[in-house]
């Protein structure tokens, strides 16, 4: 197992954001977390990459405890991720933006980096080949030089994910990578996340657009008040009682819920 998420337990005051959640992911495994709106996905999330301390319950990545830890800790441990709404440099160029991820394992020391010692050259150099070869890996198209924020939208979740690439991570979490894309850029997405997991990485994604989830996953994982309701493969999940009340129970105030119901039923028939 790549990923243990065992009792898992957030509160915010009152609300049980995340109530003793369990799953794992395993090596190599396409894994998404869905639940309807509220259900515990981010707040799980940010837990397992260090954002969030939890209330209770263990979390362990590569057979090696993690709970708890600061997310730069986490992700030294084989963890990267993205986030919902975008978190790139703006002010810094795409390429620099994913230099930054390879910083993890340059191990640059402060006396190489004052006096650009040859030493320091050379891993800068390695720094922008790797940037390089992960840009081209998500098919990023656009100005490299240029500032990251002048990029269209689409363009700049593919920088994400490229930085969080160049971390060379073994799980790479992914927080709903589809938002705001179009047709066409959720089926390069489809492709790239399948290639993702070619190269071995282990991936979790949390994800509202059904028919990607259907197509991608091979195990999906569903939450509902902070708690498992559901884990298997696609197909079977789609057709668990539990989860058509639990999408159902909000559709009926929700009109996004009530979207993804539908997206849930018939572009997932579709792309079966
Ligand atoms: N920082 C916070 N402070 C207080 N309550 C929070 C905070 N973050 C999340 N919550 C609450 O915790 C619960 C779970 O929220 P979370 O964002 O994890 O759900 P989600 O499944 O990711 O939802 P969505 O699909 O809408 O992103 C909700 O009731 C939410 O209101």
């Amino acid at each position: 197992m790549i990923l243990e998420v065992t009792d898992l337990r957030l509160a915010f005051g009152g609300v049980r954001a995340v109530d003793g959640l369990t799953f794992s992911v395993d090596e190599g495994e396409i894994v998404s977390i869905i639940g309807p709106n509220g259900a515990g996905k981010t707040s799980a999330f940010n837990c397992v990459s260090g954002f969030y301390q939890p209330t209770g319950g263990a979390v362990r990545l590569a057979g090696e405890y993690v709970t708890g830890l600061r997310p730069s800790a986490v992700a030294a441990r084989g963890l990267a991720r993205t986030f919902q709404n975008l978190r790139l440099f703006g002010e810094l160029s795409v390429l620099d933006n994913v230099r930054a991820g390879t910083h993890l394992w340059l191990r640059q020391s402060a006396f190489d980096a004052v006096l650009h010692t040859p030493r320091y050259r050379r891993s800068e150099r390695e720094s922008t080949d790797e940037a390089h070869t992960w840009l081209d890996f998500v098919g990023l198209r656009g100005d490299r030089a240029g500032l990251v924020r002048h990029l269209p939208y689409g363009e700049q979740r593919r920088v994400e994910i490229a930085r969080a690439l160049a971390r060379r991570p073994k799980l790479l979490l992914l927080d709903e990578p589809a938002a705001g894309l179009n047709h066409g850029e959720k089926a390069e997405l489809l492709t790239l996340i399948r290639r993702i997991r070619e190269l071995g990485m282990a991936i979790a994604l949390i994800e509202h657009d059904m028919g990607l989830v259907m197509e991608v996953s091979e195990r999906v994982v569903v939450l509902n008040f902070g708690k498992e309701i559901a884990d298997g493969p696609p197909e079977e999940v789609r057709q668990a009682p539990a989860v058509i009340e639990a999408y159902l129970g909000q559709a009926a105030d929700d009109d996004e819920v009530h979207a993804a119901r539908a997206g849930f039923e018939e572009e997932g028939a579709h792309h079966a």
